[in-house]
């Protein structure tokens, strides 16, 4: 037994003979010098369908209306925030913790691109370092006064993902989606994922929805017929919002401009998410 044992065997994770009861709590602790709001988690079923679009769209969305806004990148395999913020610097630390870096618009970032030594170097990792990596996002980074804090989530609904929503306090979650034949299936994995975790679902984004020709006006399905409809009132959700596939996104991710697109798909988001509860207020704040 630790000599510093409190015998909240619940959420204590050492290895101890003189355990009374199982680890139930994985939950971790907030940085004492950080203060974080709104917690929001992107997830989709699977990889490639604009997660981090979409992550990165919210932030810049809520830091438009004057939100101090967030993103923790628990995209630990494919970490794109960075580059659609432009953002090439490492991050910095002082004796309290790691800084996040900023954002032209003062949107705070971390991501495992700020800290490894080349943005091209793979992370080669087991699940649990991975997870254990996220974790210290939260516990061990200096989130200054954040409004809404946005988690590009990994994708799927595998062991990383289990990690976040065991450990971090989040408050709600959004599903994005794309038009295509798999997605029913994929969105009802990660919908009863975060049913088990009891984490609300905010409702769904449709991305890459539809291409609207800019000679002709007209709008195309290039993935097939969407079913986001359907599936959002099997679900009992809402459908907030179908982005258009735009060559120019795309080019603003690639160039790290991402704050200078202006579009408002994101306003019925938006509306939710300033009217959103915060599930549980406990130990959330620290200053
Ligand atoms: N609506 C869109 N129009 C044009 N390009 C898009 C659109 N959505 C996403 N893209 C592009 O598709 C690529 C993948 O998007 P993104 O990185 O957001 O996906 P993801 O779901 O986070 O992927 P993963 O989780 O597998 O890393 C990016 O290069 C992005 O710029």
């Amino acid at each position: 037994m630790s000599e510093n044992c409190n015998q909240a065997c619940q959420s204590c994770s050492e290895n101890c003979t003189e355990r009374k009861e199982e680890q139930t709590d994985f939950s971790a602790a907030l940085n004492v010098m950080s203060s974080v709001g709104k917690v929001v988690g992107v997830v989709s079923g699977k990889g490639g369908v604009g997660k981090s679009l979409v992550t990165s769209l919210l932030a810049v969305a809520m830091n438009r209306k004057s939100y101090r806004s967030a993103i923790l990148d628990a995209d630990m395999t494919g970490p794109s925030i960075p580059k659609a913020f432009g953002i090439n610097g490492k991050a910095a630390g002082n004796e309290w913790g790691l800084l996040p870096s900023k954002s032209k618009t003062g949107i705070e970032v971390m991501s495992i691109n700020l800290l490894l030594e080349n943005e091209t170097d793979p992370v080669v990792w087991r699940g649990p370092i991975i997870g254990n990596t996220v974790k210290q996002f939260w516990t061990e980074v200096i989130w200054s006064d954040v409004d809404y804090m946005f988690i590009d989530m990994p994708p799927g609904t595998g062991d990383v993902p289990l990690t976040v929503f065991q450990s971090i306090p989040v408050d709600g979650i959004i599903v994005v989606t794309s038009p295509q034949e798999l997605v029913s299936m994929v969105v009802t994995k990660a919908v009863k994922m975060a049913e088990m975790m009891n984490i609300p679902i905010l409702g769904l984004v449709e991305n890459m929805s539809f291409f609207k020709c800019p000679d002709n006006g007209k709008e195309y399905q290039l993935f097939g017929e969407s079913h986001i409809e359907q599936i959002a009132e099997k679900h009992h959700l809402h459908t907030l919002a179908k982005i258009p596939i735009d060559p120019k996104l795309a080019a603003a991710c690639d160039n790290g401009t991402i704050e200078d697109f202006q579009e408002n798909w994101m306003d019925p988001v938006v509306s939710i998410l300033e009217k959103m509860e915060k599930k549980n207020g406990k130990n959330r704040s620290s200053k």
